[in-house]
């Protein structure tokens, strides 16, 4: 029986409030208003984004909400106007958007879209200011336009890549996310040359795949840091040729950086979210060139700091978002370039969840051995 035009109730993870565990819900979808797609989803990962949110250090964040944005599913039904996918298409939710269209699309400057960014970023949809998922009429809040921990969800036609129906959709679930961040930082923010000396600061699925960019683009040198000493030897299959645990070390770690390079960095990757560590991604980096790319997202009230003089003599401090793709154009071209075997994606899934484990799968994402933790949504 089609679904198409009818509330769907299915389950869903609750974040009712910050801190307290996830609740798997009863919740009801409405259906897809014009410009907007309903998507069954089959499998989500987990980011540490979505913990960053639910721990409450999110200013944007919205309570109660589904959060979850790394995934992959099936169109149930689309609303009207919605012409670039149709149901049974497989897709992946892009929870940056690319409408092709606004002043950011066709700048030819930014990966960010600047269509739907209002509505996404307070839990509601564009159309009509609302949430589609409710709970016994009270409406629950979206969170970064994509909410997967739902088996179905409604997403903007501006966020919805389409892409090879061949693809597993197991895996390429974390093409939504964590991988294109990193190859991205590499390849689209910082345009990493051959030959470059690279270090990156974290060595979870987002600074190892900033590794594998760099190794992809020809880097000399990969510096990885870490202050968990169990994840160097993982790091070397994704391109980490050198290691620094800051534990070690009584000086800071940019001296220590700096003295081993013959005066510091080309391109630098800060991977974890800490504003102490951006400073020394920064101060790492080569006077006169080198470039710091930051990646990790900061809690609320969080600054960064340093010596203008650090700028002034030539280091430039960037950022990335999803990695400077544009989504609904390359996510495609990354789901392409993993079934060529050119870029990885199961080496990042360490742990396989279904919904209703998504608490233990939570303690599990932030045990030292894991990277994603992959949930199946239908069992
Ligand atoms: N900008 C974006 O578009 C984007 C996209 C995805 C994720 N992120 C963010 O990127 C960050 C990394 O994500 P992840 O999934 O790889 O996280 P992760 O927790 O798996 O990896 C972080 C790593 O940093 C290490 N670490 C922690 N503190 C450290 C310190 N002081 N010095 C050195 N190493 C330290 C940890 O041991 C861990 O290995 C998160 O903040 C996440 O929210 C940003
Ligand atoms: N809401 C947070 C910012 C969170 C953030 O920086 N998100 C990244 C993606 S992290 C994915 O794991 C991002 O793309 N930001 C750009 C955007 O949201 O448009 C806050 O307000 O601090
Ligand atoms: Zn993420
Ligand atoms: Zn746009």
């Amino acid at each position: 029986m089609s679904t198409q035009g009818q509330v769907i109730t299915c389950k869903a993870a609750v974040a009712w409030e910050p801190n307290k565990p996830l609740v798997i819900e009863d919740v009801e979808v409405a259906p897809p208003q014009a410009g907007e797609v309903r998507i069954k989803i089959l499998y989500t990962a987990l980011c540490h984004t979505d913990a960053y949110t639910w721990s409450g250090k999110d200013p944007e964040g919205l309570f109660p909400c589904v959060l979850g944005h790394e995934a992959a599913g099936i169109v149930e039904s689309v609303g009207e106007g919605v012409t670039d996918v149709k149901p049974g298409d497989h897709v992946i939710p892009c929870y940056q958007a690319e409408c092709k269209d606004c002043k950011f699309c066709k700048s030819g400057k930014t990966n960010l879209c600047g269509k739907v960014r209002a509505a996404t970023g307070v839990g509601v949809m564009m159309n009509d200011r609302k949430s589609r998922f409710s709970i016994k009429g009270k409406p629950i809040y979206h969170f970064m336009g994509t909410s997967t921990f739902s088996q179905y969800t409604v997403v903007h036609d501006v966020s919805v890549a389409k892409i090879d129906p061949q693809a597993p959709l197991e895996k390429v679930c974390l093409l939504g996310c964590g991988v294109p961040t990193g190859l991205g930082a590499v390849w689209n923010t910082a345009k990493v040359e051959s030959g470059s000396i690279v270090s990156v600061f974290g060595l979870g699925t987002v600074g190892l795949a900033v590794a594998e960019g760099a190794k992809a683009a020809g880097a000399s040198r990969i510096i990885g840091i870490d202050i968990d000493g169990k994840k160097f030897e993982r790091a070397k299959d994704f391109g980490v040729t050198e290691f620094i645990n800051p534990k070690d070390h009584d000086k800071p770690i940019q001296q220590v950086i700096v003295d081993m390079t013959d005066g510091g960095v080309d391109y630098s990757f800060e991977c974890i979210g800490n504003v102490s560590v951006m400073r020394s991604a920064l101060e790492c980096c080569h006077k006169g060139w080198g470039m710091s790319v930051i990646v990790g997202v900061a809690a609320s009230g969080q600054e960064i700091s340093t010596r203008p003089f650090q700028l002034v003599t030539g280091r430039v401090w960037k950022g990335t978002a999803f990695g400077g793709f544009k989504s609904r154009s390359q996510v495609p071209w990354l789901v392409d370039k993993y079934m060529k075997k050119e870029i990885k994606v199961d080496e990042y899934i360490t742990h396989n969840q279904t919904l209703s484990e998504i608490n233990k799968a939570f303690d599990m994402m932030h045990e030292g051995d894991c990277l994603r933790v992959v949930l199946d949504m239908q069992t």
